[in-house]
């Protein structure tokens, strides 16, 4: 039902000047509406101040797009589902590889060219690196998390820290671990192929879990798991548009808890508290194990050892914590797709979102899933490349991924053919800015289509076509095109994206070697036809619900699976 409300936005300046969100359903009360108007007119009033006083277009004009709405600017273009696909055909119209909307003072620019994203996330990074501002989030306490960070200090630190500990090389450190989970899958596989969505899903909250903190995942009961779930539960809704005078009139953010009336005050320093047990509870943990040198190790682990030594300050201690943090902590999936389900296509929530990598597993898992269900001959391409290489007595591990390139362009065709954050993260823009002829206003927030990149016929011919053949060369050896668009552009790129790829990578390699994947029959013995639906969960691709089944390929493979337990 809610995920049906068409929705309207105003959002304020995402460079940080003037912070504004009013949400209206159509469904809602005169309330709402009323809520609307007035926030929109505020915003109209304050905007029209400031931009009378400073306007640095000289004359230059903006990109082209749809002809904004006196006071709501473009809210009501906004596409409601598939927003990247929609902005290809906006691309069309208008003309025009960038385009530019409003959103009731919110400024947003779309980028549907690798060339344009380029040129400004990388070559103008210095301008085009800052995250946009969301004032609720730093009640909540998840203004730590760093994927939302604004460009500054405490990024920098996080950025430093992460590269020491994910870089190519040194991500290699945790390839033991990825094994390990990727195994006890295959166990799950084996045993319950059925329900191969939660095994997937068991996977990609274990592998953040074992990899920052050394820390064991069994279910989905375990206390972790829980206290991420319950912190999203109290928190999520504020980000939610319009559940929140406080991103309206930030200046709300100052009134005190025990005001009264301040309710989401209330709610937000309950959400602060319970996330705080959620940064705490494994990383003290990790930080009791490495006491008594039981630790398994990982990036947390790691860390404390430096610490104990004298070679780590109280600051970084913090940024571990968060960066950790920021890696595992959404499991809540089911109840942020509930969220999200209101404003999914709308680009203004794609800064509404704890970043995690847990979704990007599980939205490329179940691609691959269904990708290798509905084309067993390139299943079966794969598995020979396997057996040849591999054999039949052992299965994968990672010092066979240089030998194994058409698993290598498989995984690389996978992220081109369904990015899993298809309009990447909003990247937003702290100086005016020239391009092309076009006046690009400080604080708009700039959005990187990755779904048109990829399917740019000049650079991927037929991109409807899911064919890993387009990264080989004519003898089977990968071509050079080895630049995965799925994790983002310039400074902000993916940090975690050696880790990420070592993780599907032996997913698919370990997953093709030991079963088919093949469609389910009916009692009838009549194939189950495969449903190719995709859904949009917040900022992420999601494959819909399908039946498909894992056969054990061999009785020696089967032995391999119970034996590596
Ligand atoms: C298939 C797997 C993954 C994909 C497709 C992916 C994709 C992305 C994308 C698109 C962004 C935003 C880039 C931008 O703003 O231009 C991002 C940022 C980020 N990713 Fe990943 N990611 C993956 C796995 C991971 C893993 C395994 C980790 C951690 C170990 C991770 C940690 C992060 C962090 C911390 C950021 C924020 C970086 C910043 O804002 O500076 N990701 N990722």
């Amino acid at each position: 039902m809610r995920g049906r409300e068409k929705v309207i936005w105003s959002t304020g300046d995402v460079g940080g000047q003037l912070p504004a969100i009013v949400f209206f359903s159509r469904q809602s009360s005169m309330l709402n509406y009323l809520q609307l108007v007035f926030g929109a007119l505020v915003i109209w009033l304050v905007q029209r101040l400031l931009s009378s006083r400073k306007d640095g277009s000289r004359g230059v004009p903006l990109p082209p797009g749809p002809k904004p709405k006196p006071l709501i600017g473009n809210a009501l273009d906004f596409p409601t589902s598939r927003p990247y696909e929609v902005y290809v055909e906006w691309g069309k119209r208008y003309n025009s590889d960038i385009l530019y909307a409003t959103a009731l003072g919110n400024k947003i620019l779309i980028v549907n060219k690798l060339e344009d994203a380029d040129e400004l996330l990388d070559r103008r990074a210095r301008k085009y690196s800052d995250r946009p501002w969301i004032p609720i989030v730093d009640l909540t306490g998840w203004a730590g998390n760093t994927a939302l960070l604004r460009y500054g200090k405490t990024w920098r630190l996080h950025r430093k820290l992460c590269q020491q500990s994910f870089r190519a090389e040194a991500a290699q450190d945790f390839r033991p671990l990825l094994v390990k989970k990727t195994r006890e899958m295959l166990h799950r596989l084996l045993e319950d192929p059925a329900n191969f969505d939660e095994h997937s899903r068991l996977l990609s909250i274990s592998v953040p879990m074992i990899t920052m903190y050394g820390y064991e995942v069994e279910s989905f009961q375990d206390p972790c798991v829980v206290a991420a779930e319950e912190s999203v539960q109290t928190g999520g809704d504020l980000l939610l548009p319009g559940r929140s005078w406080i991103n309206t009139f930030p200046i709300l953010r100052h009134v005190p808890p025990w005001f009264p009336g301040a309710t989401t005050r209330r709610i937000a320093e309950k959400a602060r508290q319970i996330n705080r047990r959620v940064v705490d509870l494994p990383y003290e943990f990790t930080k009791k194990k490495v006491e008594a040198g039981t630790e398994i190790p990982s990036f947390v682990s790691q860390f404390i050892r430096r610490k104990q030594e004298g070679k780590a300050t109280e600051e970084e201690e913090e940024a571990v914590r968060n960066i950790s943090w920021t890696v595992y902590s959404e499991t809540a999936l089911n109840d942020l797709s509930r969220c999200f389900g209101y404003c999914r296509s709308l680009p203004c929530c794609l800064h509404w979102v704890k970043f995690r990598s847990i979704h990007q597993t599980i939205s490329a898992t179940g691609t691959f899933f269904y990708l290798m269900t509905v084309h067993p001959e390139i299943q079966k391409k794969a598995q020979d490349e396997l057996d040849r290489v591999v054999g039949s007595e052992r299965l994968p591990d990672f010092s066979d991924r240089p030998s194994l390139p058409y698993i290598e362009a498989l995984y690389r065709e996978l992220l081109r053919f369904k990015p899993p954050v298809p309009m990447a993260v909003a990247h937003a823009l702290t100086e005016d800015d020239y391009y092309k002829g076009y006046f690009i206003p400080k604080g708009t927030m700039v959005l990187p289509n990755i779904w048109a990149m990829t399917r740019d016929e000049n650079l991927y011919p037929e991109p409807e076509k899911f064919k890993p053949e387009r990264f080989l060369d004519a003898s089977g050896n990968l071509n050079n095109d080895s630049r995965v668009l799925a994790y983002g552009f310039g400074r902000r790129i993916c940090v975690g994206k050696h880790i990420g790829s070592d993780t599907l990578w032996i997913i698919i390699a370990s997953v093709l070697a030991s079963f088919s994947i093949e469609k389910c029959k009916d009692a009838l013995g009549n194939e189950i036809e495969v449903n190719h639906d995709y859904a949009d969960v917040a900022i992420f691709l999601h494959k819909a619900k399908f039946q498909c089944t894992f056969v054990p390929r061999s009785p020696t493979v089967r032995h391999l699976i119970e034996d590596s337990k």
